[in-house]
């Protein structure tokens, strides 16, 4: 039965706060207290990752309108640079088509902006249009994008949290909690000892069975990264996350052979495509591999990251983005968890993710969320329409 054809794509940016955007928070949240990044070895962009721009591009939002006036929308970064991507250069792969046409519509945006795209600002744009028409795809058939994947292979998803305090994480009933690291390497041995201290202090309050992570943002070299992982070994840091620079493929390979026996290296929510993914797995470069299902390429592109992973043995735990994120790994043996990131400023509490974009957002009760709360059609959740949508281009 064919699909009601595509009427119409639009693209709106969203500033102030909050959702996918999600550095975009106000003074004295966690997310934005002296987290260790690529730019702290220069000192005024130590303390805050606003300061150096974080959050400068805002909130993409993305809808694509049928014929028949129903509408699939997706909520991503990229804000007003993206919505000029989407309008004037994605919106005539997808208007006049059949929403089922998914894989040509994902291949034509990509092939035809990959002169200046292939990663970053232009997939976070089409990774936007892709998550839309599978809403979209869902709202027209009445079924949960899960069941469009495969349906669901657990009964319930179980979630670490990543936050400043794994030890209120713990009480909350998640299984893990993964801090953000402070202290770069130019912050020298004491901001070395400081990572470690901290990591020992959690790990007292939080006992030995519950999992502790560091995710450092892509702030380390291969040698800061091999003596941090060593000396929170004693502590038992189950995974270092995203150590070094997204593009050092050789430095990730190198530091999955010093870390310690057991100690997994995780990485991914800055790499895009097949392709990236591709180099990380070829080149054993970690563990896990975490796409953002927002930044990768979408659903469309996740399947093939995800098939390749597989193939090779390793987890996909996708970077924390909500419902975007939980239809997929509710539906793949090779995604066992999935990350909740406390948008709570404490973070003392389990708040939406997404919000205030996001109506009807499921939250981890227990650290868990049942499939069957998954239920809904298209990734089952409602734009929220107070907010100032702002469309900069037509097309
Ligand atoms: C906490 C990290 O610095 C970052 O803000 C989020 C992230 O990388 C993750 O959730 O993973
Ligand atoms: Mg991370």
């Amino acid at each position: 039965m064919p699909l009601p054809k595509i009427k119409e794509v639009r693209a709106f940016v969203v500033r102030g706060g909050g959702g996918a955007d999600y550095h975009d928070q106000g003074a004295g949240h966690w997310i934005d207290d002296h987290i260790a990044t690529p730019m702290a070895k220069y000192p005024e962009y130590r303390q805050s990752r606003q300061s150096f721009g974080i959050n400068v591009l805002g909130t993409l939002v993305v809808e694509i309108e049928a014929e028949d006036g129903t509408i699939g929308f997706a909520v991503t970064t990229g804000g007003e640079p993206a919505c000029y991507i989407v309008e004037k250069h994605l919106a005539r792969f997808l208007e006049g088509r059949d929403p089922a046409e998914y894989e040509k519509i994902w291949d034509q945006m990509y092939f035809s902006t990959q002169y200046y795209g292939r990663k970053g600002l232009v997939v976070n744009a089409i990774s936007g249009v892709d998550l839309a028409l599978w809403d979209l795809i869902g709202r027209l058939r009445q079924e949960p994008v899960h069941h469009l994947l495969g349906g669901a292979v657990r009964d319930e998803l179980q979630f670490y949290a990543t936050g400043a305090r794994p030890d209120i994480a713990k009480q909350l009933g998640f299984i893990g909690g993964k801090l953000p690291l402070h202290h770069g390497p130019a912050e020298g041995e004491e901001g070395l000892k400081k990572n470690v201290a901290l990591l020992a202090d959690m790990r007292a309050r939080c006992g030995d069975d519950f999992w502790l992570m560091y995710d450092c943002w892509m702030a380390l070299d291969v040698n800061y990264a091999t003596r941090l992982a060593h000396a929170c070994h004693a502590h038992g840091l189950k995974w270092i996350e995203e150590a070094i620079s997204p593009d050092d493929y050789w430095g990730y390979a190198e530091l999955k052979r010093n870390v310690p026996a057991g100690m997994l290296v995780t990485t991914g929510e800055h790499e895009a495509t097949r392709w990236g993914f591709r180099m990380l797995l070829e080149m054993d470069c970690c563990d896990i591999i975490q796409p953002d299902v927002g930044w990768c390429g979408g659903v469309t592109e996740l399947l093939k990251i995800s098939a390749l992973a597989d193939a090779r043995g390793k987890l996909v735990v996708p970077h924390g983005s909500s419902v975007y994120s939980y239809h997929f790994v509710v539906t793949r043996h090779n995604s066992p968890f999935a990350e909740f990131l406390m948008m709570h400023p404490g973070p003392t509490e389990v708040v939406p993710m997404f919000a205030p974009q996001l109506l009807g957002e499921p939250v981890p009760v227990n650290g868990r969320i049942r499939a069957s709360a998954l239920d809904k059609p298209g990734f089952g959740v409602e734009l929220n329409r107070e907010i100032p949508l702002h469309r900069p281009y037509t097309h």
